[in-house]
């Protein structure tokens, strides 16, 4: 019971200083959803009561060295700087919830596709911390054993996915809701499965509803160029 408080205290902090941000009211204060982000009348219905509702971007047992380093360097730097740690939910609902009344909640049973593993280790470790004043996102990022495309490696599909959701998150922060319309990756160097790599995203330009991001992924010591990026996000209108 202690534990279940202590995690929807800790919950409603993170969702206020998301309400506090002038960029997110046009994500988290839409009055009506769109019928997209509901789920299938087919799938199982589920709410989540608040021992459910976790954070997956505080640290865990998982977490190797260089990504508590990571996450210890950018939570020292959220005490100083405009850095600010992005809670992270395993279902896009999950992150709007606070706009319901208690009465309306939508029936979550759809899962963000970089949270769809229940055990950590396995899939995508990440956190991401966001820089408002220099419209930049990065991203401690563990590519877990179920990611492997060739013998050892991450799948290229992961690599665009993190590289997605960090420009994603960062558009976000930066404008509100938005969709992707363009992405371009080269790959320089594969990542090993277990490494921890460093995605660095900044927004690059905006032209009326359309956000163009660069992004990197890099080696914790910088000194290897994992990928690098392009992106298109288009910024989604009022009605929508
Ligand atoms: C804290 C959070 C944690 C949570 C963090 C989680 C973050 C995850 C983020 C993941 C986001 C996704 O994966 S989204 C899923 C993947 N994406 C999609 O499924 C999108 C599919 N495409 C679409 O729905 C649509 O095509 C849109 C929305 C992209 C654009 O449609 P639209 O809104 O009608 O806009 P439209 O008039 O066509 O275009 C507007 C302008 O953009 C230009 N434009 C449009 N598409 C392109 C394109 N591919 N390449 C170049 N330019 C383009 C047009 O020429 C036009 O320029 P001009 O004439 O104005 O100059």
């Amino acid at each position: 019971m202690f534990r279940c408080s202590v995690r929807l205290i800790k919950g409603l902090t993170q969702i206020t200083w998301l309400q506090e941000q002038p960029v997110l009211p046009n994500l988290l204060y839409r009055r009506s959803v769109p019928a997209a982000y509901l789920p299938s009348r087919a799938l199982r219905v589920t709410w989540p009561c608040a021992e459910e509702v976790k954070d997956f971007s505080l640290t865990n047992p998982s977490w190797s060295p260089n990504m508590r380093n990571l996450y210890n360097k950018y939570m020292e730097l959220s005490q100083q700087e405009s850095w600010k740690r992005l809670p992270s939910y395993n279902a896009t609902a999950t992150h709007l919830i606070e706009q319901y009344p208690d009465s309306a909640k939508p029936q979550v049973t759809t899962r963000l596709f970089t949270r769809n593993l229940d055990v950590e280790d396995l899939g995508f470790e990440y956190v991401m911390f966001y820089n408002q004043a220099e419209q930049r996102t990065v991203c401690s990022f563990q590519a877990g054993p179920y990611l492997e495309s060739p013998i050892g490696f991450a799948h290229g599909g992961a690599i665009a996915a993190i590289v997605d959701t960090t420009s994603g998150a960062c558009t976000i922060c930066t404008v509100g809701k938005v969709k992707t319309a363009n992405l371009n990756i080269n790959y320089r160097s594969p990542i090993t499965l277990g490494s921890t790599v460093e995605v660095q995203c900044r927004v690059d330009k905006i032209e009326g509803r359309k956000i163009f991001l660069s992004t990197e992924i890099r080696s914790v010591n910088s000194q290897v160029l994992h990928a690098e990026a392009t992106a298109l996000f288009i910024q989604m209108k009022m009605s929508e």
